[in-house]
């Protein structure tokens, strides 16, 4: 899922107050570590065996949290007409856009600078629009306001869901689960399907890195089991900070090129392999000066595993949880945080 949902708030569990706690010490600037990078793999026919990428992507996701895949069967054409689409939704009138308001219980509709980190109290810069399947009864522009539209964002999350579940079948072997558990988990047939394409943009130019930190996106690790973020050339500013950095401050930049599809292990998946695999601290910053301002797009889908499911770790680490109630959980710790923002404030 993405990271915005409200709802019903659950009393949240203290490790994940805790996690918090760490996100707010992180909403200072801190430094950037260009000399640091984050593992590539190529999952192309023929250059490695599944073997080999099983251990690959297992030792990435435990040891960095974030990791870029190529050859992973999106061809440009087909990314640069997705984020065509994307481009021409957030250029439709505002009114158009908000007769699809974001249903924040439901990842679902459009949101225009709504979302507010408990690492840094302050709305992101963005706008976005988010596709939950089950979720989407009038939240879809009809084709006289953007032509194909609908056809286009289901053929995307399809695709990105099936790189996904691969992604996880990996991890499922490694985890001494059956290839296709996770598949299972994230069955879009079953109307309590959650997990969510979302389509992003950042605007342009008023920005300069303000400061006291006014971010595109403030500093959060996701919600979900694996998030896959597809970015355009040149629209840089993600930056991540692996767990052992953390103390340090220091992040990481995440090179946005097109051609590769950006991984990250989300809060879902750490604790449903018994925070073997980690979820990783991100944020989108400012253009610097002398940076392009220009506008940033991107996708991500997150893949979240159905409400109904059991999250229960191979050594049940902690009580087996269904991922609804985990969510709920981990959206009341997120409001618990930023309560204690504006306290503190
Ligand atoms: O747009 C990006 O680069 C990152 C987005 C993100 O981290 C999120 O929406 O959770
Ligand atoms: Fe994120």
């Amino acid at each position: 899922m993405s990271d915005n949902a409200s709802g019903p708030a659950a009393a949240p569990a203290p490790e994940l107050l805790e996690e918090l706690r760490r996100e707010q010490r992180m909403g200072g600037a801190g430094t950037e570590d260009a000399a640091r990078s984050i593992p590539v793999i190529d999952l192309s026919e023929g250059v490695h065996s599944q073997a080999e990428i099983d251990d690959l992507l297992w030792d990435a996701a435990e040891n960095h949290g974030f990791f870029q895949l190529v050859g992973h069967g999106f061809g440009a054409a087909e990314l640069d007409r997705a984020f065509a689409m994307a481009q021409a939704f957030f250029e439709l009138p505002r009114e158009v856009k908000q007769q699809y308001p974001l249903r924040e219980a439901s990842n679902a509709g459009w949101e225009y600078m709504a979302q507010v980190r408990p690492s840094t109290g302050t709305a992101d810069h963005k706008e976005s629009y988010q596709v939950t399947r089950p979720r989407m009864d009038g939240l879809w522009p009809d084709d006289e306001e953007l032509a194909g539209f609908r056809e286009a964002m289901l053929l995307f999350e399809a695709k990105a869901w099936r790189l996904a579940m691969r992604v996880l079948s990996s991890f499922a072997r490694k985890l001494g689960f059956a290839d296709d558990f996770f598949t299972a988990a994230h069955d879009p047939s079953s109307p309590r399907y959650q997990s969510t394409l979302r389509l992003l943009h950042y605007f342009g130019s008023e920005g300069g890195d303000t400061p006291g930190g006014q971010w595109r996106a403030g500093a959060h690790t996701d919600f979900d089991c694996l998030t896959l973020l597809f970015q355009r050339d040149g629209q840089g500013g993600l930056q991540v900070c692996p767990g052992k950095e953390r103390e340090s401050g220091a992040w990481t930049p995440v090179p946005p090129d097109s051609a590769r599809i950006t991984c990250n292990i989300g809060d879902m998946l750490m604790r449903w392999s018994d925070d073997q695999l980690r979820s990783t601290l991100h944020r989108v910053r400012m253009p610097l000066a002398g940076e392009d301002a220009g506008d940033r797009y991107t996708l991500a889908f997150f893949a979240q595993a159905n409400c109904d499911q059991l999250i229960r770790g191979p050594q049940e680490k902690y009580p087996p949880i269904l991922a609804r109630d985990y969510l709920n959980q981990r959206i009341g710790a997120n409001f618990a945080a930023l309560q204690a923002h504006d306290d503190a404030s």
